[in-house]
């Protein structure tokens, strides 16, 4: 295991610690996450089903053992486990690298607590340094990637990629995301955007950063 691989394992050993049982829990995408679903499928939590934000991730339950269900028929989450492509210091993150932001957005927007793991190479003080996914409606690319130039940015469509929704995803690139919030409205506003992966009006509850010398888990000030 590589150690940027062990770093993510660690943070999803610490993350289980928050792992509700008897529950319904909502489950993200992504290698970090894998390394959760591994952890859970050597530990065996009695839980009632998982709301899962991708196939990959439903697939990858689904092989260790553990039931899905449909957030349309759960209600709220108490618990949201996930990973991130950055995070600031307001638990503000760039997602959607793996393609599943929309669902990710949707279940932690009804997750009454949203745990992120993260390697510690995901930690920065301003976002941006990596591409902002937008994914947008087939009919609409064009017109949205106009406007995305307008707000300073230049997107690029992620080839040969489609999401679990069946919709292009644009990485932005060269955005001011100083104030995250700000351009998460403003590209929200955009018609033809299904989702933009800043999650700044949503962040992490509580982000758990695993390094070469152990796991840090850290709590966001009100
Ligand atoms: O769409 C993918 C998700 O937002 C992931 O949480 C994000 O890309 C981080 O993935 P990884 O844990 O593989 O770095």
């Amino acid at each position: 295991m590589s150690s940027n691989d062990q770093a993510k394992r660690a943070a999803a050993e610490a993350a289980y610690e928050f792992l509700i049982e008897d529950d319904y829990i909502g489950i993200g995408t992504g290698s970090t996450v894998n390394h959760f679903i591994d952890v859970m499928a050597e530990r065996k939590p009695s839980i009632r089903a998982c709301v899962s934000s991708s196939e990959a991730t439903s697939a990858k339950l689904k092989k260790a053992g553990f039931e899905i269900e449909e957030l349309n028929y759960t209600g709220n989450l108490p618990v949201y486990f996930d990973g991130a492509d950055e995070i600031n210091t307001h638990f503000e993150m760039i997602k959607g690298g793996g393609g599943a932001l929309t669902r990710e957005k949707i279940i932690a927007s009804v997750s009454r607590r949203f745990v992120c793991m993260v390697d510690e190479s995901k930690r920065v003080d301003i976002l941006g340094n990596f591409p902002l996914p937008v994914e947008v409606i087939e009919m609409g690319r064009s017109a949205v990637a106009r406007q995305l130039v307008k707000l300073g940015g230049s997107p690029e469509l992620r080839p040969n990629v489609r999401s679990d929704n069946g919709n292009p995803i644009l990485d932005v690139y060269n955005l001011d995301l100083s104030n995250a919030i700000a351009m998460e409205d403003k590209i929200n506003a955009i018609p033809g955007v299904v989702t933009v992966g800043l999650f700044a009006r949503r962040p992490a509850d509580v982000l758990i950063v695993g390094s070469d010398h152990g796991v840090q888990t850290l709590t966001r000030k009100p």
